[in-house]
């Protein structure tokens, strides 16, 4: 019998039942395609599978209808409906008619076997015109039509269910039954191809989907799930957008599952998982919503914490990690990136497929305080490391994300506290980098406001690139800004020294000190200081030593100086004994440790006898006419600063100070103190011509050996002032007493101690970021002095300026 043939008499039987053939016509195509147009099976007992079917059919009209019609009278209730597309009506049907399909089977008590695949197989976008196509043609063009189709291929039977009412769905779950390989309820993901996920997606009947789910099984859940992840890549994949990076291009053909990846058991995938992927009809919107992370992103997103995302423009991938974790935290999954817009400060991600990435800080909370200033970027990591320091952090306590939220941290917390100043133009580089929110703006605002905008700049020749990007980040580099921005310097030494010295404002109402920065002492003009080999004598240098002077058994003739043992250890410190002899020294019975010169240098325009002069105990170190090489144990001044120093404003109105940011041990050289060699002469003038509204670094006698001398030429009674030039140790504030840092004189060059090093060793152990203090020795009673004393604020309990405690 042809298949015409066949098809009249089951219609001649329907007929007869008074069944339309429109209607039993779909049954009867479904059911030719379950066995694979084998009519027998629907022959059998006078087409009693036929009839079930299309009884079956009807009856899920019916449910199907009433469940429409309770739906129009809540529009709420039928968003899915609203969201698809006009054409998608007929899905409803089809699906309807798939699902009767299933129950006449189990009601015909037929066995599934291989051919029932078919049945899962089917999507619901065969139509019944197509079928009815289908069946004028000759079976062998039926099947091989059929293997063409893409729809048809082997999605489980479950996922076809899961497209239709939930009394299908329960009764395909309520079994329990995991079908077999050939029915495949364990059909493995990997067999789905992506453009099924995507007809899945587009299903109509979403929101009764979700009410089924709930009570979905496990196969149905994972199957529908990784359909749905699927569609959520292949989709945007489509338009060129990711969704999430957590569903990167499936070059693979690799259907991914809900953690994004294409192995992963579907056992392993939780029922609640796939009602949150089932609940997602919208591809397009889905796209567009990532901005704000719709309910899909965070849903991907929580799969895989720190995915990259791109935004809806297409341009950059843009996450907010604080939000992220917030919402990765939420123990009730409540999706979407809301968190975002809460005050909470937090990092953002950016980047793009040409694989440009860029971090930003949104400091949130900085919007609410009208004195926020961006702080300059290096001195927010400064800030940071000197804090991580502080806390010493472990390895095992380190966590990359909080540091980056401690570095949005950071950057709110100078940023409060900065006023805006003019940057000093000695800075040798000054970089800036804010983000565009805040700083930028306010960069702008204030360069072109100067007349020093980003382009008058570059006229001038300076170096100040700004990069304003489409990403709202800027970065900007600049030398000498001459507009009020961020008063921090990456190095104030400019290179020349071992080390970068920076400095850093967190209050910024001080104005940066203008001074020229020089490593070694020099000579301003009348200063008397001969150098010279010859000078030197067999007996004040080592020329017979090679290599470390500290590593031979013998001390060399440079010990002499320090009773035949070097003042140094082996790993550089000053040797305690040798260091506190000095500290007792400085501090000891008053008439004990002071020699009084006959022709006193500082007393010699006033006539007045000598003070006296603090007898000091000298450091000589080996030089260069000693055997010895440039790492000896005895060269540790002239090798100049080694520890990670940093000038900062102390706040506390003795203006800038200097701080350690590393531990110290006692007896560190920290720094030399640094500044133009003067004759007395010449600083009692400079004192003259001064109009005493600067503040000076309060010039240091070199009268460690004056006692030596029963007369001083002018020349030869020399200070170090550096107000004008110096080194970092004009930072370095006074304290009374119980300094932090003590001062030895050293002897390099020549023998002739008119003119020596002033060192700075640490007195005692010093943690990072304690203000290094000295002590000047100032009397603050003395009212004839060249300097006027500043009024103490050093807040030792020793404090000598008796009138400033009053
Ligand atoms: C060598 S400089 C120190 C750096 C200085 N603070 C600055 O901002 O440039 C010495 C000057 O600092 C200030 N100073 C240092 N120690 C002080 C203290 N204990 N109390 C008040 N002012 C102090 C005084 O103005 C003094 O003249």
């Amino acid at each position: 019998m042809g298949i015409n043939e066949r098809l009249l008499k089951a219609l001649k039987v329907t007929r007869g039942l008074g069944i339309p053939d429109e209607e039993v016509k779909p049954v009867l195509q479904d059911l030719l395609q379950v066995y694979e147009w084998n009519w027998e099976p629907i022959e059998a007992e006078e087409y009693r599978v036929l009839l079930d079917g299309y009884f079956e059919s009807k009856e899920n009209q019916g449910v199907e209808d009433e469940k429409e019609d309770n739906m129009k009278h809540d529009g709420s209730k039928r968003p899915s409906k609203k969201l698809q597309g006009a054409g998608q009506e007929d899905q409803v049907s089809s699906a309807v008619a798939n699902s009767s399909k299933t129950l006449a089977l189990e009601k015909a008590k037929m066995p599934l076997n291989r051919s029932t695949k078919g049945i899962t197989e089917l999507s619901q976008q065969c139509s019944m015109d197509r079928s009815i196509e289908l069946s004028s043609q000759p079976a062998d063009k039926q099947l091989n039509s059929k293997r063409k189709d893409p729809i048809s291929s082997h999605l489980p039977s479950t996922d076809r269910k899961s497209s239709h009412d939930g009394v299908r769905m329960s009764h395909a779950v309520d079994s329990k039954q995991p079908l077999d390989a050939h029915g495949s309820s364990h059909t493995s993901k990997q067999n789905i191809p992506t453009s099924h996920c995507n007809r899945k997606l587009i299903k109509p009947k979403t929101k009764l989907l979700i009410g089924d789910m709930s009570h979905c099984s496990e196969p149905l859940s994972v199957v529908s799930s990784v359909g749905c992840a699927l569609c959520c890549l292949s989709a945007n994949h489509s338009t060129g957008n990711w969704s999430s990076l957590t569903m990167p291009p499936n070059d693979s053909k690799q259907p991914l599952d809900a953690h994004g990846s294409s192995h992963t058991s579907k056992q392993n995938i939780p029922t609640s998982h796939c009602n949150k992927k089932l609940i997602k009809p919208k591809t397009k919107l889905l796209i567009g919503d990532m901005s704000h992370c719709s309910e899909p992103l965070s849903v991907v997103s929580s799969a895989v914490p720190g995915s990259l995302v791109r935004s809806s423009t297409g341009n950059h991938c843009v996450k907010s990690v604080a939000s992220q974790f917030v919402h990765f935290d939420s123990e009730d999954g409540a999706s979407g990136c809301n968190g975002n817009t809460s005050n909470k400060n937090h990092l953002n991600v950016a980047s793009s497929a040409t694989g440009e990435v860029k971090l930003s800080l949104n400091c949130i909370s900085a919007l609410a305080n009208p004195n926020f200033r961006c702080p300059n970027f290096d001195a927010v990591l400064e800030y940071l490391e000197s804090n991580l320091r502080t806390e010493k952090i472990t390895a095992s306590q380190f966590s990359v994300r909080k540091l980056l939220e401690d570095l949005c941290d950071s950057y709110l917390k100078l940023g409060k506290s900065t006023g805006g100043s003019v940057i000093n133009s000695s800075s040798p580089e000054v970089v800036i980098t804010g983000g565009e929110s805040l700083s930028s703006r306010r960069l702008k605002k204030r360069a072109s406001g100067n007349g020093n905008s980003e382009r008058d700049l570059n006229k001038k020749g300076k170096n100040y690139s700004g990069i304003l990007n489409s990403s709202n980040l800027v970065n900007i580099q600049q030398q000498r800004v001459t507009t009020r921005l961020f008063r921090n310097i990456r190095d104030i030494t400019k290179g020349v020294e071992n080390v970068k010295i920076s400095l850093v404002d967190e209050f910024g109402n001080e104005d940066l000190p203008n001074f020229t920065y020089m490593p070694q002492s020099t000579i301003y003009q009348g200063a008397y200081i001969h150098i010279s080999l010859a000078r030197i004598s067999d007996e004040d240098c080592c020329s017979s030593c090679s290599g470390d002077c500290l590593s031979s058994s013998i001390p060399c003739a440079c010990a002499r100086e320090t009773g035949g043992e070097f003042a140094y250890t082996q790993q550089g410190l000053l040797k305690e004994k040798f260091l506190d002899a000095c500290l007792s020294m400085l501090t000891g019975v008053h008439d004990q440790r002071l020699v009084y010169c006959q022709d006193c240098p500082l007393e010699r325009s006033t006539n007045e006898q000598c003070k006296g002069h603090i007898i000091r105990k000298f450091i000589k170190e080996c030089w260069r006419k000693c055997g010895c090489n440039m790492n000896c144990g005895n060269r540790v001044v002239q090798r100049g600063i080694t520890c990670e120093l940093q000038v900062f404003l102390t706040g506390d109105g003795k203006g800038w100070g200097l701080r350690t940011l590393q531990d110290l041990p006692k007896g560190t050289f920290v720094c030399e103190y640094v500044g133009e060699i003067l004759t007395n002469t010449e600083l009692y003038e400079r004192n003259m011509k001064s109009n005493g509204s600067e503040r000076h670094t309060y010039p240091v006698t070199l009268d460690a050996d004056w006692g030596s001398e029963r007369i001083l030429k002018d020349e030869e009674a020399l200070c170090l002032d550096a107000t004008y030039s110096g080194n970092v140790a004009r930072f370095i504030n006074h304290r009374c007493f119980d300094a932090n840092l003590t001062d030895i004189p050293v002897e390099v060059e020549t023998p002739d101690r008119h003119y020596y090093h002033l060192a700075l060793f640490t007195a005692r152990n010093i943690n990072a970021l304690e203000e290094l203090t000295w002590d000047y020795g100032i009397d603050f009673s003395d009212h004839n002095h060249p300097i006027k004393a500043f009024k103490c604020g050093c807040g030792s309990t020793f404090c000598r300026d008796v009138k400033r405690k009053c």
